[in-house]
């Protein structure tokens, strides 16, 4: 029997993610913590539900990356406040598009980019959860999608052809899903530009060229912020990459197989996410 999630059962990726996300909050969260970041996508629900099983959990304040975070803290019942009351962040968790083996990560895929880049830059621990589609040697090898670059809205025209002479193929302004006409439109009001570059050999450099830019509010590019990544593979098994070079699998049967996960879940007294 495959582990459930209200009832639901989890596909293999899923539990992937799952088991990322519990091994990430259980060997990251604080003694003593007072502020934890929480990113945004659809990995981050379960860093959400394994934090609801610590113990003093209640009295930590959560910072959320964007809307959809803010309700995911708001929804667990966990206390929400803003960056500029609390700008001494213990750890933030969050998810990630690409992360390449000097930990170098692509995010912004779901448009939060500002908000991400600032928590994670105040946390003093950058923990990163995905599963292993997300685990790469460089940064354009899986992720084909292109850079997420969040800019002013009256700038994108003149950006474009910016990117273009910085050797960006194709890029284009991002458009929303069906129900929306025009582009997306990201929580601080600001137009995403996706920007291939192929593999990205040098991603330092490549930032900083495009920060650069005028009207180019942040990068989808993050840089020496990473403390540590953690990847679910659909056998159980979680990578683990480090910024102090402690790389290593954490093997299946101290994660837990399929189904050995329901019991796990079952044992940790997790709060199921409404
Ligand atoms: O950067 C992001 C949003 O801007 C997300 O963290 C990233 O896209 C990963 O999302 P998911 O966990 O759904 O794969």
């Amino acid at each position: 029997m495959e582990p459930k999630e209200n009832g639901i059962e989890l596909s293999p990726v899923e539990m992937a993610k799952r088991m990322a996300c519990h091994m990430a909050v259980d060997e990251n969260y604080p003694k003593h913590p007072k502020v934890i970041g929480i990113g945004s996508g659809s990995t981050v629900i379960y860093v959400v539900e394994r934090l609801l099983t610590k113990p003093g959990v209640e009295n930590v304040v959560f910072l959320p990356t964007g809307f959809q975070s803010k309700e995911l803290i708001v929804t667990s019942g966990l206390r929400l406040g803003d960056p500029d009351c609390y700008p001494d962040v213990d750890v933030c968790f969050d998810g990630a598009d690409e992360v390449d083996d000097s930990l170098q990560c692509i995010k912004g895929g779901g448009a939060c980019l500002f908000q991400e880049k600032l928590i994670g830059f105040l946390a003093k621990r950058l923990v990163i959860v995905a599963d292993s589609r997300k685990n790469s040697h460089m940064l354009g090898e899986y992720w084909k999608k292109g850079v997420p670059i969040e800019v002013m809205p009256m700038a994108y025209t003149s950006i474009l052809p910016q990117l273009v002479a910085l050797g960006a193929l194709d890029p284009k302004l991002r458009m929303g899903a069906p129900g929306k006409a025009g582009p997306v439109v990201t929580d601080n009001g600001n137009f995403i530009i996706d920007a291939s570059f192929g593999l990205i050999k040098n991603p330092e450099g490549l930032f900083e060229k495009i920060k650069l830019l005028v009207g180019v509010v942040e990068v989808g590019i993050f840089c020496n912020m990473i403390s540590a990544a953690y990847f679910g593979s659909q056998d159980g098994s979680v990578t683990v990459k480090k910024s102090n070079g402690d790389n290593h699998i954490i093997p299946p049967k101290i994660t837990a197989t399929a189904t050995e996960f329901d019991a796990i879940v079952a044992e940790s007294n997790a709060t199921p996410l409404k």
